[in-house]
């Protein structure tokens, strides 16, 4: 049975949402269309043909998502906890309570058996393997297999791509990323292409906006590729600093390529949305949260601040408010003016931000899964249930932190699971250094089919929320012991 609050906010929302309409109803009604007709002049006409064709010429194209495909991580790149722990011991520069800590952070990450490092990080010592020459190995590997799989699924071939767009935050080589692409697909000699580094893991979502953008300046119909991904094997610290073994732990190998087109054939979904937000400016603990940096002993790794849950609620909230109006329905979003009016004019009142319910505007949300924390402080800054954050606990526990390609696995695991429809709305966020905070919205026109090939394809079958709620526990002073779950 559903509560009084719950009835009450049904009822609000079924006032205020036809209030719109009934007031537009009463006023055609009082004028009847004879009287419209007749208070309508040539020039009225004129003048409304005019602001039609010129509001037609000037709005920016509609841009499509043709299709997406993931790495789908080989088997070979399994790292099970006891390895990742056995190969940490081998750093002769890492000590043993740095060991034991990573142990513990891993034990109750929500990282699962089955995630996959680069090639590079399964040989002993891990360090002397993390080379240039195997960077671009990982790359190759994973970039190469998500493009060849897109190019297969979609039937559309490398010389219809006019824009290419690609981030990968922390290995930035010359000649670049994108140039590697266009070189192994012999691209276009006049392609657009654009190389984004060290922005962070909500990059991805970046590229997207940046994709659609430039698709309104190439020939109609262009497909745009987008390829987001992080290159693992360079970014090894080998140091003892907590916050800068925390990624060790965290990211694993991933990527994505993604066709954009603003040609609605054979195209799966529509792009409706996408806001970027940006909180570092003048707030240094926003800005350094996420930070590339040398320790005390010259060792360089990312600095991931305690801060981060909070900072990335913060900034969660400044892009909602900036996307609230854009999705919701009229009743939620006056619920929420009202509550940041009260909020500005009673300072001192403590009156709590009101939390949309976002229920009404996506039915499916692929938040960036940055680790459990994050997971669970987002979770619960929206009040969301533990279906819509499924997703994203899946990803982590599948396939670890992969940066900027995870709302992808998540989009896959949606799909792989057969929940999605046409007409559904899909929530994209992303956030990562800067610090910042991205949302991309999807309408769904074509969801895939249930049996695809796709990241999900051999493990789908086992993955449900409740095969994650217990954390792997890795005794630390026993690697050979097989981790058991602890539920
Ligand atoms: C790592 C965790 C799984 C640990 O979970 P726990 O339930 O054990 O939580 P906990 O907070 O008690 O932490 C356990 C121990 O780790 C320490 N600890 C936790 N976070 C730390 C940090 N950032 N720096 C230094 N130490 C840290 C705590 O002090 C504690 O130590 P002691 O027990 O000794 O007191 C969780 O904290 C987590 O998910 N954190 C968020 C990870 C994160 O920042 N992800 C975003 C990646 S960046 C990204 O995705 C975007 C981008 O790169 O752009």
């Amino acid at each position: 049975m559903r509560s009084s609050p719950v009835k009450l906010k049904v009822v609000y929302r079924l006032i205020v949402d036809s209030f719109l309409a009934a007031s537009c109803a009463a006023v055609l009604l009082r004028l009847g269309p004879a009287e419209i007709i007749s208070c309508l002049r040539p020039v009225h006409l004129f003048s409304a043909a005019a602001a039609a064709t010129v509001y037609l010429m000037l709005r920016p194209r509609a841009v499509y998502l043709v299709d997406y495909a993931c790495f789908d991580t080989s088997p070979l790149l399994r790292i099970p906890m006891a390895s990742f722990i056995e190969h940490t011991k081998h750093t002769p520069t890492m000590s043993e309570r740095s060991v034991r800590f990573m142990s513990r952070l891993l034990a109750r990450s929500g990282l699962g058996e089955e995630t996959r490092l680069p090639e590079a990080h399964h040989f002993i010592p891990t360090h002397e393997y993390c080379t240039l020459e195997n960077a671009r190995t990982e790359f190759e590997l994973v970039v190469f297999s998500a493009i060849d799989d897109l190019l297969v699924k979609t039937g559309v071939t490398a010389d219809a791509i006019g824009v290419l767009v690609l981030n990968c935050s922390l290995f930035c080589p010359t000649p670049s990323l994108v140039d590697i692409i266009v070189n192994k697909y012999n691209l276009c000699c006049d392609i657009r292409s654009v190389n984004l580094s060290g922005m962070g893991c909500s990059a991805g979502l970046i590229s997207v906006g940046l994709a659609r953008n430039l698709l309104q300046v190439v020939p109609r119909g262009s497909h745009a590729l987008v390829v987001s991904t992080e290159t693992i094997t360079p970014n090894y610290y080998v140091g003892n600093e907590r916050a800068m073994l925390l990624p060790n732990c965290l990211f694993r190998v991933g990527g994505v390529a993604a066709l954009l087109s603003t040609s609605p054939a054979n195209a799966r979904f529509r792009l409706k949305h996408v806001v970027r937000t940006f909180t570092g400016a003048n707030d240094d603990n926003a800005y350094r949260c996420v930070f590339q940096e040398e320790d005390e002993q010259g060792n360089v790794g990312i600095n991931l601040s305690k801060n981060l849950m909070a900072i990335a609620g913060a900034s969660l909230q400044a892009n909602i408010t900036r996307m609230g109006p854009l999705v919701l329905p009229v009743s939620e979003q006056l619920l929420f003016a009202l509550s940041f009016v009260a909020r500005k004019a009673l300072r001192g009142a403590r009156i709590r931000p009101y939390i949309p319910d976002f229920s009404m505007a996506f039915k499916h949300l692929c938040i960036h899964a940055g680790g459990r924390a994050v997971i669970d402080e987002l979770q619960k800054r929206l009040r969301l249930s533990d279906e819509q954050v499924e997703a994203s606990r899946m990803t982590l526990h599948r396939f670890g932190n992969t940066s900027s390609s995870s709302p992808w696995y998540e989009l896959a695991y949606v799909e792989a699971k057969g929940r999605m429809r046409k007409g559904h709305r899909v929530w994209m966020i992303g956030f990562g250094s800067g610090f910042k905070c991205n949302s991309v919205v999807w309408e769904c026109i074509q969801p895939a089919a249930r049996n695809i090939h796709g990241p999900w394809s051999t493990s789908i079958h086992r993955e449900s929320l409740g095969s994650v709620v217990g954390y792997a526990v890795v005794q630390p002073n026993d690697s050979s012991s097989i981790p058991r779950i602890n539920r």
